[in-house]
C-alpha cells in the first residue's frame, strides 16, 4: 500500500545564528535539483520573526517544535560545545508523522549533489560514519522514518540525559548504532581544518554529495576571506560561499554572516545603492554579524550581541562618509544623502580631520559570557579567619614632639598653670593684710588724721574692697572746687552725702574701716548713707532655722501677735472682718449701710461631712444642711476679748448658682447640658407680641 505521506529534506534551526546555514543548505538542495520538499523545524523561543520570514521564502514547511534541553550538559563541556545544549531537539523529527521519510540535514551542511536516492533506501534508519574515533555515525545527515515508538524511546533517554557526549549524536548512536544502516561517507563529508586527508579528497571528490562544516566555526562565522586556499576544507567552504553569493550577494540578507552586514545608513548614503536595497534595508531591522566563536557564545549572550553593532565591520565594508566644510560642499552639487553629512559648519574653525571616524569607534568592548555550569554553589568548609588586630593601636610612647622654639620668648615661657580665682583672692588677702599692718602706726590709738587712702581688710567675698576708692585726680584742688560748686547748685531731693561727714555711724558688725576723706566724685556712699528704698527687705538669716528654734514637740514657734491655729476659725474671722469694714465705712461716711450679710451655709460636699479640721476645735455645733437657718457666730470673748458686737444675722437670698452640687458628687443623673424645649403656644404668643 503506497503511503500518501510526503518525503522531505528537513533541517533544524534553534536560533538565528544558524539561519545563513539553513538558507544556504536549502538553496544548495534546490540548486542541485532535488525533487523533494524542504522543511525546517525551528524553536519559536530562539528564532526571530525576521528569520522566519526568510525561511518562509525558501522552505515548504516551517514547523515549530518544542526545544528539548539537556539538563545535565557536563559532557557538552567536556566536548567544549556547551552551545549544543538543545540539539536533543533533533529527536522531534521522529514525531513528524506527516512525513513518510525525512532526510535530515544539519544546517551547517551544503549539498553538492542532492542525495534524493536516500528516500528510496529500504532501511528504517541510515547515517554516514563520523570521522575518526570512535566508530559511530554522524548525526549531521540521517535518513529516518518518523514514528512515535522511536520518538518516545529517544525522548525518554533525552530526559534522563542519556548521551555519551551530552548532545544528540551521543544519544542517537546509543539508540540506533546497533541497527543503523551505514551510508557512504560521501553523504556527510566532514573535512576539518585539522584532518583533511587530501589524497582521498582528490580521488573521491567527484562522488561527494554533502559537505558538513562540523565544529564551532562555520563558513558564515568566519567570513569569506578566511578560507581561500585549495585545501579540501577551504574548497568546501568555497562551495558554501558560492551558494550564498548566488542567492544573497546582492540581496538584503547580510546579517549573521560575517563581513556581509551593511548598516542601513551606509546603504542609504551610498550613491551606488540600488533602489531595491534601499527599500529592503529600511524595512529590515538592523542586524549585526556575530563575531564570537559560537562555542564560546552561549545562547543568551548571543541574543544580546545581536544589538551590538560590529563597528569594525562597518568600517570594513564601505568608505566612511567624509565631513566637508560648507565652503567645500558648495563647490560641487550633492545628492540628498550626502547632504546629511554636510551640516558641518567649519567656516569659523578648522575642519575635522579628513579621514575622521565616528566618535568612540575604538572603544574597547568586552563581552562576558554567562556561565552554564549548573553545579550549585557549595560553600567551602571553612572560610579564612578574619584578619586580627584590626583596631587602631594607640602608640605606647607618645609620638608628639614639641616643636623646637623659634622665637626668643618661647624659650623662657612661663609654665602654664591653672589659676582659680579663690586662690588668687586668698593670696591678695594675705598681701593686703601685710600692707595694712605696715601702713598702721605702731600704736593703734594714735590714729593719723592724714590717712587719705582707704585701706581695708577685705574678706574673700568682697574682693573689690581691696582696691583704693580714689582716683589720681581726686586731690587736685581745682577739680574739688568745681565739684563743690556743682553740688551747691544742685536741685532736687536726691540726698548726696559727703564723705567728710563724721556723723556716719558704722554698723556694729561692719569691719573696721577708715573713712574716706575729702569730697570725692567717685565716693561710693556707704550703706547707711544711701537713701532707703521702698523694697522688700531681705530675709534675715537665722543661725539655724530648722534646728534650735523648734520646741520640744518639734513645732515651729508661733509668730508674734498671731493667734494659735486652734483658736482660728476662718469663717468667724471672715465674718468679723466684714462686719468691721462695714462699721468703718458707716462711721466714715456717716451713712446707714446694710448690716453685713452672713455667709450662707451650704450643704457639705458628699462624703466630707465627717471631715473636721485637725487643728480647729468647733466652738459650736456644726450647722450643716440648713442654709436658711442663721448660723451662730462666735462670741466676743472667743475672738481675743475684743469688743465687737455681733451684727444681727439676716437670712440670705438663694444663690444664683444652680449647679449639680452634692447631687453631682453622688453620681446622680444630673443633666450637665440640655437642649431647651421649644416654647409652648402661650410662650410663643408672648414672644411674638
Ligand atoms: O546554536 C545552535 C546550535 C545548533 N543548531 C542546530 O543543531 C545542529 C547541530 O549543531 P552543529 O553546530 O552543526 O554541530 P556539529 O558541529 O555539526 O557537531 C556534531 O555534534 C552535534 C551534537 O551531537 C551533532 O548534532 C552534529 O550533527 C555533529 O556534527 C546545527 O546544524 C543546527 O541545525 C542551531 O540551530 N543553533
Ligand atoms: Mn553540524
Amino acid at each position: 500500500m503506497a503511503s500518501s505521506r510526503e518525503d522531505v529534506y528537513a533541517t533544524l534551526l534553534l536560533n538565528d545564528f544558524y539561519l545563513p546555514g539553513a538558507l544556504v543548505l536549502a538553496h544548495s538542495l534546490r540548486d542541485t535539483g532535488t525533487t523533494r520538499k524542504l522543511a525546517v523545524l525551528y524553536t519559536a523561543d530562539g528564532v526571530s520573526t525576521d528569520a522566519l520570514a526568510e525561511l518562509k521564502k525558501l522552505f515548504d514547511y516551517i514547523i515549530p517544535v518544542e526545544r528539548i534541553v539537556n539538563d545535565t550538559p557536563a559532557n557538552l563541556h567536556l566536548m567544549d560545545r556547551p552551545d549544543l545544549h538543545s540539539t536533543f531537539t533533533k529527536i522531534t523529527l521522529w514525531r513528524q508523522l506527516q512525513f513518510r521519510r525525512i532526510v535530515y540535514v544539519d544546517a551547517d551542511m551544503v549539498a553538492i549533489r542532492a542525495p534524493d536516492e536516500l528516500f528510496d533506501l529500504p532501511h528504517a534508519f541510515s547515517a554516514a560514519p563520523d570521522i575518526g574515533w570512535p566508530d559511530i555515525f554522524n548525526t549531521g545527515l540521517m535518513v529516518l522514518n518518523p514514528n512515535m515508538g522511536d520518538y518516545y524511546a529517544l525522548l525518554g533517554m533525552a530526559q534522563r540525559g542519556i548521551s555519551f557526549d551530552g548532545a544528540d549524536q551521543g544519544l542517537l548512536n546509543m539508540y540506533f548504532r546497533p541497527t543503523y544502516n551505514r551510508l557512504s561517507f560521501t553523504y556527510n563529508v566532514t573535512p576539518s581544518a585539522h584532518y583533511q586527508y587530501l589524497p582521498a579528497y582528490r580521488h573521491f571528490q567527484s562522488s561527494i554529495s554533502m559537505g558538513h562544516f562540523i565544529g564551532p566555526s562555520k563558513p558564515w562565522t568566519q567570513g569569506r576571506e578566511a578560507h581561500k586556499s585549495f585545501t579540501p576544507y577551504d574548497e568546501m567552504v568555497g562551495r558554501w560561499w558560492a551558494v550564498y553569493d548566488r542567492h544573497y550577494r546582492e540581496s538584503a540578507f547580510q546579517y549573521h554572516v560575517k563581513g556581509e552586514f551593511k548598516p542601513v545608513d551606509i546603504i542609504i548614503s551610498s550613491p551606488e545603492t540600488t533602489e531595491a536595497e534601499q527599500t529592503i534595508s529600511q524595512a529590515l531591522p538592523m542586524r549585526p554579524t556575530i563575531e564570537q566563536p559560537l562555542h564560546e557564545a552561549p545562547e543568551l549572550s548571543k541574543v544580546t550581541e545581536i544589538h551590538d553593532p560590529p563597528v569594525q565591520e562597518v568600517a570594513e565594508r564601505e568608505p566612511e562618509p567624509r565631513f566637508e566644510s560648507q565652503s567645500e560642499s558648495q563647490s560641487q552639487p550633492q545628492t540628498e544623502a550626502e547632504h546629511q553629512y554636510s551640516a558641518w559648519d567649519a567656516s569659523s574653525r578648522a575642519p575635522p580631520p579628513v579621514d575622521s571616524k565616528p566618535e568612540a569607534q575604538n572603544f574597547p568592548a568586552t563581552h562576558y559570557d554567562m556561565s552554564f555550569d549548573p553545579t550549585p554553589f557549595k560553600a567551602p568548609e571553612r572560610y579564612p579567619d578574619p584578619p586580627k588586630d584590626m583596631y587602631y593601636e594607640v602608640p605606647k610612647t607618645p609620638t608628639y614632639q614639641k616643636p623646637t622654639p623659634i622665637f626668643p620668648w618661647e624659650k623662657d615661657a612661663p609654665k602654664a598653670t591653672r589659676v582659680f580665682p579663690e586662690d588668687k583672692l586668698e593670696e591678695l588677702d594675705e598681701s593686703l593684710k601685710d600692707v595694712v599692718v605696715s601702713a598702721r602706726p605702731e600704736n593703734e590709738d594714735e590714729k593719723s588724721p592724714e590717712i587719705t587712702t582707704a585701706t581695708v581688710n577685705p574678706t574673700p567675698m568682697e574682693p573689690w574692697r581691696a582696691f583704693p576708692h580714689a582716683n589720681a585726680w581726686d586731690d587736685i584742688p581745682e577739680i574739688e572746687r568745681y565739684i563743690g560748686n556743682l553740688k551747691k547748685n544742685r536741685r532736687g531731693n536726691v540726698q548726696v552725702l559727703h564723705g567728710t561727714s563724721s556723723t556716719v555711724q558704722q554698723a556694729p558688725n561692719e569691719p573696721s574701716t577708715t573713712q574716706i576723706q575729702g569730697t570725692k566724685l567717685t565716693d561710693f556712699p556707704t550703706e547707711l548713707e544711701r537713701p532707703s528704698l521702698p523694697v522688700t527687705p531681705a530675709p534675715i538669716r537665722r543661725p539655724s532655722f530648722w534646728g534650735e528654734e523648734r520646741d520640744e514637740k518639734g513645732e515651729l514657734p508661733g509668730a508674734e501677735g498671731v493667734p494659735s491655729q486652734e483658736d482660728w476659725d476662718p469663717s468667724v474671722q471672715l465674718e468679723q472682718l466684714a462686719r468691721r469694714q462695714s462699721e468703718v465705712l458707716a462711721t466714715k461716711l456717716g451713712q446707714d449701710i446694710e448690716p453685713p450679710r452672713q455667709i450662707p451655709l451650704r450643704p457639705l460636699l458628699f462624703g466630707s461631712e465627717q471631715i473636721t479640721s485637725p487643728t480647729y476645735t468647733a466652738q459650736h455645733p456644726p450647722t450643716s444642711g440648713k442654709a436658711a437657718e442663721p448660723a451662730p457666730t462666735q462670741s466676743v470673748e472667743e475672738l481675743g476679748g475684743k469688743a465687737v458686737e455681733p451684727a444681727p444675722i439676716q437670712s440670705m437670698e438663694e444663690p444664683s448658682y444652680k449647679g449639680p452640687s452634692a447631687a453631682w458628687e453622688k453620681e446622680e443623673a444630673v443633666l450637665a447640658q440640655e437642649t431647651p424645649a421649644p416654647p409652648s403656644e402661650e410662650e410663643k404668643d408672648v414672644l411674638e407680641t
